[in-house]
């Protein structure tokens, strides 16, 4: 199956700083993921690579197989930008009779309904309306082109709780049952947890953990016991240490294994083996730049020595 989103060996540059470097990344189709990863990781630059408002200073990146913003695929990506910028003086009916001119594929009703089911008063200038508000008229309007996938870049980061529960709940409302592809950018893990069911994990302009939520929670273990000193990188070789922390008389080890066993010739009976979150992991990996980095689990023994 042709993949929404791929990018191999992609990189962008600005001047002689890379904002993007050597990312090669697979979204399949269907998927709601995550994109995370520290400030300036260079989440906003792919977004835009995606969409085609940058080209690549190297790499090649594709959307359902065409090179972004080709007339093919331009109609099947929807785009809300950082702050969900729209035209300051329209309205909400304005931006829709636009949407309408510009795109013959744009459903003016379904954007229309979407608002007034959420109380948005579709006739006052977008101004006018409070940040939450603005944010849903920017997912209405590109949920109306019926995209095939849809780039969100931080559109809930000024959000109140409530107003964010309700972003959230429109979007997964709004795709459920059209099927259509999502890469969410946001530093809000709670939110992520909830709604995405794919990771991708930028770190200095690098992906550094890819891979469906499923997967990737199955392929980590909170491993506990008596003070371990070894300063290994894996154990046995198959489990790499992403995350190592100690007190006097305890360690806890954050571990990704080859498959769901914590690691091969452990549980020794003085350790307790946790599952964790997609949060726990998404901040171990954060936490170091070199963890458990691509090409994945397969090649951990090249990731330390072995205890
Ligand atoms: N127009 C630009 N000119 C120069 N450098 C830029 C430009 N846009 C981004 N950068 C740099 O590229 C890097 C990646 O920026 P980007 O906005 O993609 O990161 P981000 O992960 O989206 O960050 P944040 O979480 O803070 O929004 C940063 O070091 C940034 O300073």
């Amino acid at each position: 199956m042709t993949a929404a989103l791929e990018a191999t060996g992609l990189g962008r540059r600005y001047g002689k700083h890379w904002a993007l470097k050597d990312c090669t990344l697979h979204l399949p189709a269907g998927r709601i993921a995550a994109l995370v990863g520290p400030n300036g990781a260079g989440k906003s630059t792919l977004l835009h690579l995606a969409v085609g408002l940058l080209g690549p200073s190297s790499g090649t990146v594709s959307v359902f197989g065409a090179t972004p913003g080709d007339p093919k695929v331009r109609g099947d990506v929807g785009f809300v930008a950082q702050d969900t910028p729209l035209y300051p003086d329209f309205s909400a009916t304005e931006l829709a009779t636009l949407g309408t001119k510009l795109n013959r594929r744009f459903d003016r009703a379904l954007m229309l309904e979407r608002l007034n089911g959420l109380n948005v008063a579709v006739d006052r200038p977008v101004p006018a309306l409070s940040g939450g508000q603005r944010a849903q008229v920017a997912l209405a309007l590109a949920l109306a082109k019926r995209p095939r996938l849809l780039l969100l870049d931080e559109p809930v980061a000024s959000l109140d709780p409530l107003a964010r529960r309700e972003f959230l709940q429109a979007l997964m409302g709004g795709v459920a049952d059209e099927g259509t592809t999502i890469l969410l950018s946001s530093h809000l893990l709670g939110d992520l947890e909830r709604v995405c069911d794919y990771l991708v994990l930028l770190q200095a302009g690098r992906v550094q953990v890819l891979g469906g939520v499923d997967e990737l929670v199955a392929q980590h273990r909170l491993l506990t016991g008596p003070l371990w000193t070894r300063d290994a990188g894996s154990i046995n070789g198959v489990a790499a240490v992403v995350r190592q922390s100690h007190t006097e008389r305890q360690t806890t080890l954050l571990v990704r294994t080859d498959d769901s066993a914590p690691a091969p010739g452990w549980p020794d009976p003085q350790w307790t083996v946790s599952d964790v979150s997609l949060e726990d992991i998404i901040l171990a990996y954060l936490a170091d730049a070199g963890a458990g980095t691509l090409p994945g689990p397969r090649n951990l023994h090249r990731v330390g020595g072995s205890a």
